[in-house]
């Protein structure tokens, strides 16, 4: 399979690399990471060791490709979008976090859009080098649930590079689980500084539950079976899972860089028919914090 990556940072890197062991991959990224991957190929470290040549650049090439794989930062999804008409995919998968991605790209491509989840730990740890911090798995399909050919096809291309992958007939009800899991840890963990284990026994579990299962009664609310439990239940198997983690808002918070509130907590209250306090309050301080540093 062709494959572009547009969106080669961490998780692009990663999934983008292990990839390029079974198929014809070509990143989407930022020098100097681009310029590296072009002259010494790829190295993926952690929970794998592999050394790759995909092709790299930091435009779109005007080729066809038979999959899009999206992992820019939400807020960067419609720029993805605009790019990747000039590759003219057949099929594209975004494995980001937060809401809208797969609408985004949908609207603005002539492609069957699949939507994704991805629990693969993934950090770029310099220009060149991918680490795998936690093997994980993709789950994939249609965003509005069900079947298709397309799903199966891109589901048998990941597996055949070693990706663990679930092709699922429920996508939304899944989407809608990460989403309680991200508006539960993320925000909390930037705003607390702590690491995800820290909302397992700690006093910043609560604010994580309550968040979590606003998310399912907004989800209900939409049609989609979750219940308060099954919310706050993934996040507290997703913190101890991955309790030493720094969750990517933190990272961004950290690095003093624009978050992905809005796709995950704001993407929240933009849907809720009546008050969801917590999401409310944690999304007007992490916007608040990007306000105060001129990043929104
Ligand atoms: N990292 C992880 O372990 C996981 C990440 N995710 C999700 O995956 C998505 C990606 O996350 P992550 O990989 O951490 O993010 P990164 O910021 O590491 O990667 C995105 C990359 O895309 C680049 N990019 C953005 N726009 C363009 C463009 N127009 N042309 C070329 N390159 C571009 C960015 O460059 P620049 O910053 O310079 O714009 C950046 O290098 C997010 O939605 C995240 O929530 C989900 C699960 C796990
Ligand atoms: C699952 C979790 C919370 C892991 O840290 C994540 O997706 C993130 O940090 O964005």
């Amino acid at each position: 399979m062709r494959v572009l990556v547009f969106g080669a940072g961490s998780l692009g890197s990663l999934l983008g690399g292990l990839l390029a062991r079974a198929h014809d991959v070509t990143l989407v990224g930022r020098d100097p990471h681009v310029e590296r991957v072009r002259a010494e190929g790829l190295r993926v470290t952690g929970e794998y060791t592999a050394h790759v040549e995909p092709a790299a650049t930091t435009a779109v090439p005007a080729e066809r490709f038979d999959l899009a794989l999206v992992a820019v930062k939400a807020f960067d999804t419609p720029a993805a979008a605009a790019a990747l008409d000039a590759a003219d995919p057949d099929a594209v998968l975004s494995v980001q976090n937060g809401l809208d991605n797969e609408r985004t790209l949908a609207s603005a491509l002539d492609a069957e859009v699949l939507a994704g989840t991805s629990t693969y730990g993934a950090r770029l740890t310099e220009p060149g080098t991918v680490d795998c911090t936690g093997r994980g798995d993709v789950a994939l399909g249609p965003p509005d649930g069900g079947e298709s050919a397309v799903a199966e096809s891109v589901g048998a291309a990941l597996r055949a590079a070693d990706i663990e992958t679930t092709v699922a007939a429920d996508m939304p009800r899944r989407c809608w689980e990460k989403l309680a899991v991200n508006a539960g840890i993320n925000a909390v963990t930037a705003l607390a500084r702590v690491e995800n284990g820290a909302l397992v026994d700690g006093a910043a579990g609560e604010p994580a539950r309550r968040a979590a299962a606003e998310v399912a009664r907004v989800a209900r609310e939409r049609g989609i079976e979750l219940s308060d439990d099954a919310a706050v239940g993934a996040v507290e198997r997703v913190a101890t899972a991955t309790s030493a983690n720094r969750s990517s808002m933190l990272q961004d918070v950290e690095a003093g860089e624009r978050t992905e509130i809005d796709a995950i907590s704001g993407a929240v209250v933009d849907r809720a028919d009546a008050a969801v306090p917590v999401n409310e309050t944690l999304a007007a301080l992490i916007r608040g914090w990007e306000r105060e540093r001129g990043l929104r």
